[in-house]
This record gives structure tokens, C-alpha cells and sequence, in this order.
């Protein structure tokens, strides 16, 4: 039988074949063997030596000099302590068992694993092109960055900026916008110069408008007292009071241009004029004129209708008049033709 299922046996049998042999040291050179004991048990012999190997139990048959520990697994280790390190005086090799715990099914508990790499990784390619196939056909996820493009915008750019060029003075425009002005500047754009304050003005003073400077001069006088326009309205709408200057409740009368024409306010006689085809007799409004009697007499004896328009057409006459009603204004021939129907009445 194979000396392997001697051993394998001896072990089912349980027979003790590992004994401790008596400490002696054998020579320095003296290699260590294992070799097979009696009761079918293996030990480990160093120069004629033999060290039981513990928990190992198997027997090898080898007749080698030189210790044949191959594998962690065995559970052997062979120390060569120094000179100086060994307190004793042996110095050969000592082969001594380690009590890592062995595991016959292949592995080992609490051991570092062993990894193995595949062949198509551990061999490297002899070349480029060998390595080209490699990573052609290698499982191994490889990683290729995609190139890199330029974002594309679906919005258009920004505008740019006007340019400056374009502002540049150029021989067919000597006008830009960028050379000096040529007036003087103004604080104000609509201001020109003869809005600038004079010296010794103020310049708390308003703005000049078109209202507060009128084109002339106000021609109002300073009426007597008891000459208010109110107090011409209290006189106007008295009932006793005749301002008509013909008598009480005289008709009417139609004037004549020559009629009027002798009614001028001078020799004891009224002053009448003509507005809108009515004759009025001004001669009791004279003191109460705001424009004084003066400018008032220039329409007496003649139709002041274009006068009266000229300096203030807002004034309602007709209604301030209205007691100093004297008649209508006819042509001669018409008021001589009425004068005859109502003589042939
Ligand atoms: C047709 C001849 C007349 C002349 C030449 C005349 C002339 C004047 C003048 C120069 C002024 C001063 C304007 C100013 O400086 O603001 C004035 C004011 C006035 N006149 Fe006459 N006037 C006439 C007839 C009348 C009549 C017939 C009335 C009314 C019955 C009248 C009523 C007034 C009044 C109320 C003012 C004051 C206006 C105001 O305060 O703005 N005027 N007039």
C-alpha cells in the first residue's frame, strides 16, 4: 500500500506515534528531515534529532537531507537563529511547528487569502497592437471619456455693444457725437441765453412765463370811491334810476350814423355808441370805466364795435348796458323810409 493511506490509517487508529525526544541539540550543519517513526507516525529529525511535528500526524516518507516544507499548510517552520540570538549552543537550523490551525479541506481559518488573477491579466501583451486585442477581448469595463464639444445654445448671443467706431468723427460727418460742443453749454437743454440770470438777480425768482410778464402794460385807473363795478350794478338794475337819458318810459329809437355822430358827451349832451347794431348811452358808465373815462369816450358818437373787441372781448356789455339801452342802429335811408310810413300813418 501507498505509504499516504499507511498514514491516513494510522490516524483513524488513534495511535499515539508523536513523542517528544530529549532536548538535544544536533550539530550546526546537521539538516533536518522528517522521517517515520515507529507506530506509523511522522517527526521531524534534525541531525539524527527527531521533533514530533504536532497535530500534523501524517507520515511522510522522505528520505531527503534538506527539510522539503513546502506549503504554510504543514504547519513547519524553519528558524536560523544567530550566534548571539540563541542562548543555546545550537546553531544548526531548528524546524519548528507552528500551531496555526490546520484545516485538511484545503483552507485555512484566519489565514490571508490568496488571490489569482487570470491569465489573459497576468500575462501582459508583448506589443501595442497585442495589447489593442487584449483590451479588445478583455471582460474588464473599460472607460473611454467622451470627446469634448463645445455646448450648443439654442438662444442666440447677447447683442454686442454699440461700438465706438461708429461714433468716430469721419471726414463725411464732422458732426459726432463725440466732439466737444461748440456753444457754450447750457444748465438746461430747452434754456437758451436769454434765460440766463443777469447779475444782481436773484434766483429765488420764478421762471419767466407768458402770464406774469403780459406784452402790455395794465391800463386799469383808480376808480372813485362808490365806483365799484358792484356799485355799478346796484345803480344799473335800480328800477327809478334813467340812465337812458330820453325820460322815463321812452320808446326805442332808431339811430341814424348821423344821430350818432352828435352824440359825442361834449356841449351838455350824452355820449352814445354803437355795439353789435345797438346804441347805447355810455355817459352814466363813464366813472365807473375801469379803463377811465378817457379810453371809454373814444367810441362815443361812432360804432366802437371793432375798439371794444380789440381790447377786451370777454367783457359781457350787453348785460352791464342793459339799462342804458337807447335804440338801433339804421342806415339813413332806412331810417328815413321808416319815417315816412310812420308820417303817412
Ligand atoms: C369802446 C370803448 C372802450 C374802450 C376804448 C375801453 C378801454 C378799456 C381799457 C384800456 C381798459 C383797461 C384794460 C386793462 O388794462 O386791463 C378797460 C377795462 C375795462 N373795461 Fe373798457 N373800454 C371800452 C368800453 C367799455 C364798455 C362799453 C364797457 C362795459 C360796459 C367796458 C368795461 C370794462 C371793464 C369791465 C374793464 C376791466 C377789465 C378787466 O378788469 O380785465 N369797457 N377798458
Amino acid at each position: 500500500r501507498p505509504p499516504l493511506i499507511d498514514t491516513l490509517i494510522a490516524l483513524c487508529r488513534r495511535s499515539p506515534s508523536i513523542q517528544q525526544p530529549p532536548s538535544t541539540r544536533p550539530p550546526s550543519s546537521a539538516p533536518a528531515t522528517v522521517e517515520e517513526t515507529e507506530g506509523g507516525s511522522s517527526a521531524i529529525s534534525v541531525a539524527g534529532q527527531s521533533a514530533p511535528v504536532r497535530r500534523a500526524g501524517v507520515k511522510v516518507e522522505d528520505r531527503n537531507p534538506v527539510p522539503k516544507i513546502s506549503s504554510p499548510e504543514v504547519g513547519i517552520a524553519i528558524t536560523t537563529p544567530s550566534d548571539a540570538d540563541a542562548p543555546s549552543p545550537q546553531t544548526t537550523p531548528k524546524a519548528t511547528a507552528v500551531t496555526a490551525p490546520i484545516n485538511w479541506s484545503g483552507s485555512t481559518n484566519g489565514a490571508i487569502p490568496s488571490f489569482s488573477l487570470s491569465p489573459s491579466i497576468v500575462d501582459p501583451p508583448a506589443s501595442a497592437s497585442a495589447l489593442a486585442r487584449a483590451m479588445a477581448s478583455s471582460t474588464i469595463p473599460t472607460f473611454s471619456a467622451p470627446p469634448i464639444t463645445p455646448p450648443t445654445m439654442s438662444m442666440p448671443p447677447p447683442p454686442r455693444p454699440p461700438k465706438l467706431n461708429n461714433l468716430a468723427p469721419s471726414p463725411k460727418s464732422p458732426s459726432s457725437l463725440l466732439a466737444a460742443p461748440q456753444t457754450r453749454p447750457s444748465p438746461l437743454p430747452n434754456r437758451g441765453a436769454q434765460y440766463d440770470r443777469q447779475p444782481g438777480t436773484s434766483t429765488l425768482a420764478p421762471p419767466p412765463t407768458h402770464s406774469s410778464k403780459p406784452s402790455k402794460p395794465s391800463q386799469k385807473v383808480t376808480l372813485e370811491p362808490g365806483h365799484s363795478p358792484l356799485d355799478w350794478a346796484r345803480l344799473a338794475n335800480h328800477p327809478t334810476a334813467d340812465l337812458r337819458g330820453l325820460g322815463a318810459g321812452a320808446a326805442y329809437l332808431r339811430v341814424t350814423p348821423s344821430m350818432l355822430r352828435r352824440q359825442t358827451g361834449r356841449r351838455g349832451k350824452d355820449a352814445w355808441t354803437a355795439l353789435g347794431g345797438r346804441v347805447y348811452n355810455i355817459s352814466p358808465y363813464l366813472p365807473f370805466h375801469p379803463g377811465g373815462e378817457p379810453e371809454l369816450l373814444r367810441a362815443a358818437g361812432r360804432d366802437g364795435t371793432k375798439l371794444f373787441g380789440e381790447i377786451h372781448p370777454w367783457v359781457n356789455y350787453e348785460t352791464m348796458l342793459s339799462s342804458c339801452l337807447i335804440g338801433l342802429l339804421v342806415d339813413e335811408a332806412e331810417a328815413q323810409s321808416s319815417g315816412d310810413m310812420e308820417a303817412m300813418d
